[in-house]
């Protein structure tokens, strides 16, 4: 079996407009992958179509994991999968704390009849806070209630390192941070790359692929992912701005 993300001519809907008009994309495990493009092209709507979000209507194609079409799974499925779909909890639960949730969630990944030791939970815990510069208080606050931009963001981190995912998706939209939790958050991924992580990561604006630099770069334009190239590629873009690629696309 191949390890990877592989996004085969995915077409999706809202209300009656095609949105995503047949995205491509391969990410190997190992790799992290950026999607850039100009704004209103499809960003985030991909994110949002991979979560299940019911608003939109996928009426071609597939997202598979290691060959798996993960469209078709309940979250339980997918979290066994070891997918981690960093959006898909930005809500407050009231009455749930940080240690609660992550336990669970880490309970959920485990097969039937596994228990998460506390100190398997403990240690990592320890070791993730370390990694985000926050204080172990934290994990004591309702999951999201009051946050602010940066502490939810620092939060969505906090899961990934718990849950050591195989692949993560991000929807990296303009979330305020500031350059210090920028590079947090940036440290955080970055701690977890390597052969077992593969993902691709939404960016709205190139800054964040200054620290998290990615392996491959692909631009969707008005649904479609045009160009594939390097890190240079989100350079390109930020010099120069996307309007060569919309001439290479009408050319
Ligand atoms: N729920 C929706 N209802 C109506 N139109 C939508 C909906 N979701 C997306 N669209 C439209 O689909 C197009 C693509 O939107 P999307 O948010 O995916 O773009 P984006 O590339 O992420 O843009 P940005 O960089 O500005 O965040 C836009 O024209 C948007 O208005």
């Amino acid at each position: 079996m191949t390890h990877q993300l592989e996004i085969r001519n995915l077409h999706a809907t809202v209300g009656d407009t095609e949105i995503l008009k047949g995205i491509n994309l391969i990410v190997p495990r190992g790799e992290l992958h950026a999607i850039m493009g100009p704004n209103g092209n499809g960003k985030s709507t991909l994110a949002k179509v991979i979560v299940g979000d019911p608003e939109y209507t996928v009426t071609q194609g597939e997202v598979l994991v290691d060959g798996q079409n993960i469209l078709e799974m309940e979250p339980d499925e997918r979290a066994r999968l070891g997918v981690f779909l960093a959006f898909q909890y930005p809500v407050e639960i009231p009455g749930v704390t940080i240690a609660n949730f992550l336990r669970l969630a880490m309970q959920a990944r485990k097969a039937e009849g596994e228990e998460v030791s506390f100190t398997e939970f403990y240690g990592k815990l320890q070791s993730a806070l370390k990694t985000l510069e926050w204080d172990e208080s934290i994990v004591e606050r309702y999951l999201n209630a009051g946050f602010s931009g940066g502490e939810k963001k620092r939060n969505e981190i906090l899961q990934m390192l718990m849950l050591e995912p195989n692949y993560i998706i991000m929807d990296e939209t303009d979330s305020g941070l500031d350059v210090d939790a920028l590079k947090i958050v940036s440290k955080g991924v970055n701690s977890m790359r390597g052969p077992g992580l593969g993902g691709l990561i939404i960016t709205h604006y190139q800054r964040l692929l200054d620290y998290i630099v990615p392996d491959k770069v692909h631009i969707i334009l008005d649904g479609k992912v045009v160009q594939t190239g390097g890190p240079e590629l989100a350079k390109k873009m930020d010099t120069e701005g996307y309007d060569w690629v919309k001439e290479l696309a009408t050319a």
